[in-house]
């Protein structure tokens, strides 16, 4: 479903005046936060700033620190040693008291939604209202705003138990603008919807970033999803970050294992009915694995092959940028071709590696 983008930016006043005196433009910053439970070091030497208007990615495995690191955001984990910043505010060391307003300025969102099950949606969008004291007229002007945004105007009245879970995800989001925050914290917040619903709330947390300039943090273990919505992508592996950048860089050109590891699963691998007939020996046809991504992946080249044949592969669109893996077949029984082909892939930009060889038609 696509999301209407039609937000009264100015009715709904997110991020309106900052707690602290934010340096610059950055949101949040981790100066070298450690935390360890026993002998096990959860989040070990994180260091990390999320910028104004920004959708930053935290991806890792299961095990990775992904929620100690998020609740050490919000105060609701003690560091070890290290400094995070909120809006230029050092939370470390601050009690219960003083982190309320800190809380108050970063909203989360849920991978199984945490809705009150006994208050209608209207109520629980309403509640974080309520606590801050907002005057009942208010509350209701902002709630009526909020359902219009994630477009549930008509499930006002309805208990969580009658909506599906990407309805109750869009009442978790509504929940979480209501008191205007500066950051919207997504821990997993897709994990347990269908990929049709996962899309859809991707989709209204891109338009929601779009049109209210909302910062984003957004954590998963899927690389779908880094794709689908986050400018940039910082990869967690047992409580360090092994690569960050932006998105389609990384996904062009991944250098830590984890990170190859977790985009294994979006990118294409040679069919077994062809690699099973690969061999070291020089052959009739090589086969060879192009990567290409941004400007070499926009220059025609396959008509510069003499003899090529594509086997497999797929290009996609990460960013805007092209991104893709293709599996090629080239002549062979002349190394001297062979090799004047490869030169010339690699000086066009592509990442090209020669798998093994096939005699006959590949
Ligand atoms: N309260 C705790 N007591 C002891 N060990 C903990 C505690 N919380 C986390 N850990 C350990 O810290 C490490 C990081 O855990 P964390 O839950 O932050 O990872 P994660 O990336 O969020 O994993 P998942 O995706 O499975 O939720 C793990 O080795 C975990 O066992």
């Amino acid at each position: 479903m696509k999301i209407e983008a039609d937000v009264n930016t100015q009715a709904l006043n997110i991020a309106p005046k900052a707690i602290g005196a934010a340096s610059g433009d950055t949101i949040v910053r981790l100066a070298d936060v450690r935390r360890a439970f026993g002998e096990t070091p959860a989040i070990d030497g994180v260091s990390l700033s999320v910028e104004r208007g920004e959708i930053l990615g935290i991806i890792g495995r299961s095990g990775a620190g992904k929620s100690t690191l998020i609740r050490c955001l919000n105060g609701l984990e003690s560091t070890d040693s290290g400094s995070i910043q909120v809006e230029g505010m050092e939370i470390t060391a601050l009690d219960e008291r003083r982190l309320q307003p800190v809380r108050r300025r970063i909203g989360m969102i849920f991978q199984h939604f945490n809705l009150l099950s006994a208050k209608t949606v209207e109520d629980n969008i309403a509640l974080p209202l309520k606590i801050a004291g907002e005057r009942r007229e208010e509350r209701k002007k902002r709630v009526a705003e909020l359902l219009e945004l994630v477009g549930l105007s008509d499930k006002a009245k309805h208990y969580p138990a009658q909506l599906s879970g990407g309805q109750k995800q869009r009442v978790g989001i509504a929940r979480a603008l209501a008191a205007k925050p500066s950051l919207l914290l997504s821990d997993e917040a897709t994990s347990a919807l269908d990929p049709e619903t996962t899309q859809s709330i991707l989709a209204l947390l891109k338009d929601i970033n779009r049109q209210l300039g909302l910062t984003i943090l957004l954590i998963t273990h899927e690389m779908e999803v880094i794709k689908r919505v986050a400018d940039r992508v910082i990869v967690l592996d047992r409580g360090r970050i092994v690569e960050e950048g932006p998105v389609w860089q990384v996904f062009a050109n991944p250098k830590a294992d984890t990170t190859k590891s977790l985009l294994q699963v979006l990118t294409p691998e040679l069919p077994p009915v062809l690699s099973h007939r690969l061999n070291p020996v020089i052959g009739d046809h090589a086969v060879v694995k192009v990567q290409l991504s941004g400007d070499a992946a926009r220059r025609p080249f396959l008509n510069e092959l003499p003899g090529v044949t594509l086997l497999h592969g797929s290009m996609d669109t990460v960013q805007g940028e092209p991104v893709g893996t293709l599996f090629l077949s080239l002549p062979a029984h002349d190394k001297a071709t062979l090799q004047k082909a490869v030169d010339y892939l690699t000086v066009h930009g592509t990442q090209v590696e020669v798998l093994g060889y096939v005699s006959g038609n590949a």
